[in-house]
């Protein structure tokens, strides 16, 4: 399957790739962009404007409310844009008179809340993506089988999603958004609920296989000192209009 990563092993000690120009030219091609973007939310909106190339993992920060994970859904196809465009690879998503729908999207979320599908086991959320692809189900389910593994949650593949913890759901979260290959992969505060101990590991996981990928990555963390070492640059999400909310900064 295509720029799967399939079940290789990660070195979890790699570092983040650098570019040379063959891979820069590559990331033209395709790169996430976000160009002049609106959404509303109720009364509000959310502002944003970035560019993320191949393999990069963009930080998003920003105040409580500024409108991160409004972003975030935008990208993935859980909102719609007011005004501007989404392109993937040269591709609209989100423009002029088209809207691609998020399961034709093939971008991998892990989002802040609800993380999981909670009737579904951990391996059914992880294989769901593939199932939905039309990838048969032994298939399916052995490469989410080695993705529970690389997440270290193989003992939980048979426990429903509501009966998981915190942490071990979104380690099965981040699971279901890679196993796939996604074109780009959007983490809301990803590695929040997760131990200390395994928490640089899992982050060295994750940015090695968007590393692997070579797909754009947006990360939004409020811990600039431990989770946001793994992005690549920060970008500060200009969050609300200006001209509608003038007291926020
Ligand atoms: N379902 C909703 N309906 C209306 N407004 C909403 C809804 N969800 C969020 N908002 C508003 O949209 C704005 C952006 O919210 P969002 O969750 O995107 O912020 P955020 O930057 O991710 O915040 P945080 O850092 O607290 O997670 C906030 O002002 C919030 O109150």
């Amino acid at each position: 399957m295509r720029r799967r990563a399939g079940g290789a092993a990660v070195t979890l000690a790699r570092r983040p790739a650098r570019y040379d120009v063959t891979s820069f030219r590559e990331g033209l091609r395709s790169s996430l962009e976000v160009r002049d973007a609106v959404v509303r939310r109720g009364e509000r909106r959310i502002v944003a404007d970035l560019s993320v190339a191949p393999g990069e993992v963009v930080v998003l920060a920003g105040a409580n409310g500024t409108g991160k994970t409004t972003l975030l859904h935008a990208v993935a196809g859980l909102l719609p844009l007011a005004e501007g465009e989404i392109t993937l690879a040269g591709r609209p998503l989100d423009a002029d008179g088209t809207w691609v729908p998020p399961e034709r999207r093939e971008i991998g979320l892990v989002p802040q809340h609800h993380v999981v599908f909670g009737h579904l086991s951990a391996l059914e959320n992880v294989a769901y993506g593939l199932r939905a692809r039309g990838i048969h189900r032994r298939e399916a389910r052995a490469e989410a089988t080695a993705w529970l593994d690389r997440l270290g949650v193989a003992d939980v593949a048979r426990s429903r999603g509501a009966r998981l913890s915190g942490g071990q759901a979104q380690r099965v979260a981040i699971a279901r958004a890679l196993c796939p290959g996604p074109r780009a992969v959007l983490l809301d505060e990803p590695f929040a609920a997760i131990d200390a101990a395994s928490r640089p590991l899992v982050r060295d996981l994750v940015r090695a296989v968007i590393a692997e990928l070579g797909v754009p990555a947006i990360l939004v963390t409020h811990d600039p000192g431990g989770d946001a070492r793994s992005g690549d640059r920060v970008v500060e999400l200009a969050g609300l209009d200006p001209e509608i909310y003038p007291e926020v900064p």
